[in-house]
């Protein structure tokens, strides 16, 4: 056997004969896929494997468990690895210039369901032709719907539009090539230009600049990015000291459309703090993206920051990656911006045709649709293959839940709709819940994103005779690909040759346009967002009443002696003694911040505690 030191040593100390693949220890698809019927011709076995023999390996016990697939839905499951192969050509969809693959063979749909849907699909592009000339597609809100107008400005149905876009991204190429060559810089910084971004917003005004930045950032950016997109105070403090004394040389761009958000105007008074605690002046170095006269925006414009750009009401946030919000912090990463927008607009051009099979976005329709009986009854695993593409499964969480998981339909419906995203990368999630995909509750369907470029030209590298570490994740995507299929279990495959700003601005553009299709074969709007005014409003509820309870502790501190009071005591003075829970819960967050006292008993037993505050506030709360 040879020695371990063999195994692990660099190329230059290892002799490949003193390897012999018998002695295999590493490399054991078995571990996290399947068995196969004899170990010790692993090695062997796992070079020469092919998806179809994969499958054929699977003794029969393991693959024909019945779990969570309709009898019916088993039939279109082809397993004749020959008639596979004509499935997977017959239906692979290839987009020459991006060189992008859609392969939707190991989804059960049947040439019926196909014929079926056809109708639906053509009103499905109808719709998308008409919201593309400006309809008033997001009728909740009363608006249309822009983002594709985006990258092709001349689609926009008024002059003015197509004006406000063009001058917009040439204001943000021409801001970010002033701050990446110093002619823009900060007032007081050693290095005499700004070296990091702090991007300020949440949601869509964060999760697509985060996969971007994830996805494309070179290894030296001009400016590093750091996000605050959350309003707790421990992860502000943490991006503000990593940057420590380079806060200095930062420019913080604060992203939001409404320019109300509360997470978003909580990180920018913190970030400000620090500003004046570093005896910084802020708006030398902030910059809002957001809709003009908004909070935010009147904000920077009387405050006098270095730079403000629109947001338009006809772009949501989660299909904003392609307006300032995603392109100034790109492009002050050295990330070509105008490949992002290239990107897109082939594949929105490509999403255009209404014949289904031809269309990318439909293809991806028709299988969400199939896969989950047009009811979000399974959920979509995103397995992108590629650690840059890490953020793309949270990235497409908003994209597709916000956009799908609706309580009313057009027509007034209750449906309950949607489809659940979740998965993080491959290989890396076959170490962590591929066992439940493979034989636990069929409750899902997969989506492989694979990236056929390993390394840039010229760096690969054989870690084994013949082998890289490439072959292993194309290994492992294929396998468990294979080892899903084995078991029923339905999986998409989008390949893409490179993770470049074109390859991810196609993506980006296919699943907006598959969202925005399968919305309309399940009837909902797919631009709104009531549910989340909702969990806004809430939050406001408990804030309001935290004040009441506040002033009503500080009455009762303030007295001499200080009047420690019960749980019903706080409630009834506040009037709201039905929200006696929220009230404990109140005095609990309050007490494990120092700003309450428990004077008597113990959060645990909430029928014993007396509390007061630890110092009597005098001004007005
Ligand atoms: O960009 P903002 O107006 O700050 O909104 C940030 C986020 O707020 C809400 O959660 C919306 O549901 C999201 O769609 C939006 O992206």
């Amino acid at each position: 056997m040879a020695s371990i030191s063999g195994l692990y040593s660099s190329s230059s100390t290892f002799k490949p004969e003193n390897f012999t693949p018998k002695s295999t220890l590493f490399f054991s698809p078995s571990r996290d896929s399947i068995s196969f019927p004899n170990r010790s011709k692993l090695f062997d076995r796992a070079s020469t494997l092919s998806p179809q023999s994969v499958a054929r390996d699977i003794p029969a016990s393991l693959s024909s468990t019945n779990d969570g697939l309709s009898k019916e839905k088993k039939k279109g499951l082809l397993k004749n690895p020959r008639e596979l192969w004509r499935r997977y050509v017959d239906w692979l969809y290839q987009h020459k210039e991006l060189g992008l693959y859609v392969d939707v063979s190991r989804i059960g749909f049947t040439d019926e369901f196909v014929e079926e849907m056809e109708p639906k699909f053509q009103a499905a592009f109808k719709a998308m032709e008409e919201l593309e000339k400006g309809s008033m597609a997001n009728p909740d809100e009363g608006r249309m719907v822009g983002h594709y107008w985006l990258r092709n400005p001349k689609l926009a149905p008024k002059s003015i539009l197509r004006s406000q876009i063009e001058n917009t991204l040439e204001a943000v190429c021409k801001f970010a090539d002033d701050v990446v060559s110093g002619k823009i810089k900060p007032p007081s910084s050693p290095e005499g230009r700004f070296t990091h971004v702090l991007s300020v917003g949440i949601g869509g005004s964060a999760l697509g600049p985060q996969f971007v930045a994830e996805a494309l950032a070179p290894d030296n950016p001009p400016l590093k990015i750091r996000f605050i997109d959350n309003t707790d105070p421990a992860g502000i403090d943490h991006q503000i000291a990593q940057l420590g004394p380079e806060l200095a040389s930062t420019l913080v761009i604060v992203i939001s459309k409404s320019g109300g958000t509360p997470e978003t105007r909580n990180g920018l008074l913190e970030v400000q703090k620090a500003f004046r605690e570093a005896g910084l002046d802020f708006s030398k170095q902030g910059v809002a993206i957001t809709q003009e006269n908004s909070l935010l925006d009147n904000t920077a414009r009387i405050e006098g920051w270095v730079a403000r750009f629109p947001m338009f009401d006809w772009v949501g946030g989660r299909t904003s990656e392609m307006s300032a919000v995603g392109l100034l912090p790109a492009a002050l990463q050295g990330i070509d911006i105008k490949e992002m927008l290239a990107g897109a607009s082939l594949m929105d051009e490509a999403n255009r045709t209404t014949v289904v099979r031809n269309n990318p976005a439909a293809l991806l329709a028709l299988c969400w649709y199939w896969a989950s009986d047009g009811v979000g009854s399974k959920d979509m695993v995103v397995l992108p293959y590629k650690d840059s593409l890490l953020l793309f499964s949270r990235y497409l969480q908003q994209l597709v839940m916000e956009s799908i998981g609706k309580e009313f339909d057009l027509d007034g419906n209750r449906v309950n709709q949607g489809l659940t995203v979740y998965g993080n990368k491959g290989s890396t999630d076959q170490h962590a819940y591929i066992q439940q995909l493979r034989e636990g509750v069929h409750n899902f369907f997969a989506t492989f994103i694979e990236v056929l470029r390993d390394r840039p030209p010229g760096h690969d590298w054989e870690l084994e005779p013949g082998v890289t570490c490439g072959d292993y994740l194309f290994g492992m995507l294929q396998g468990t690909r294979s080892a899903l299929y084995a078991n029923d279990r339905e999986s998409i495959t989008v390949t893409v040759q490179d993770v470049t700003p074109r390859s991810v601005g196609a993506l980006v553009a296919l699943y907006e346009r598959a969202v925005g299709i399968y919305a309309s074969l399940v009837n909902i709007n797919a631009y709104h967002q009531p549910g989340v005014e909702a969990g806004k409003k809430a939050a406001g509820e408990v804030l309001a009443l935290q004040k009441r309870v506040l002033q009503v502790l500080n009455e009762a501190s303030c007295k001499e002696p200080v009047e420690p009071l019960t749980l019903d005591e706080v409630a009834e003075r506040c009037h709201a003694p039905e929200d006696i829970e929220m009230i404990y819960k109140i005095i609990a967050h309050m007490a494990a911040n120092d700003r309450a006292l428990i004077a008597e008993g113990s959060c645990g037993s909430p029928r014993s505690i007396k509390v007061f505050l630890l110092e009597c506030i005098v001004d007005e709360i």
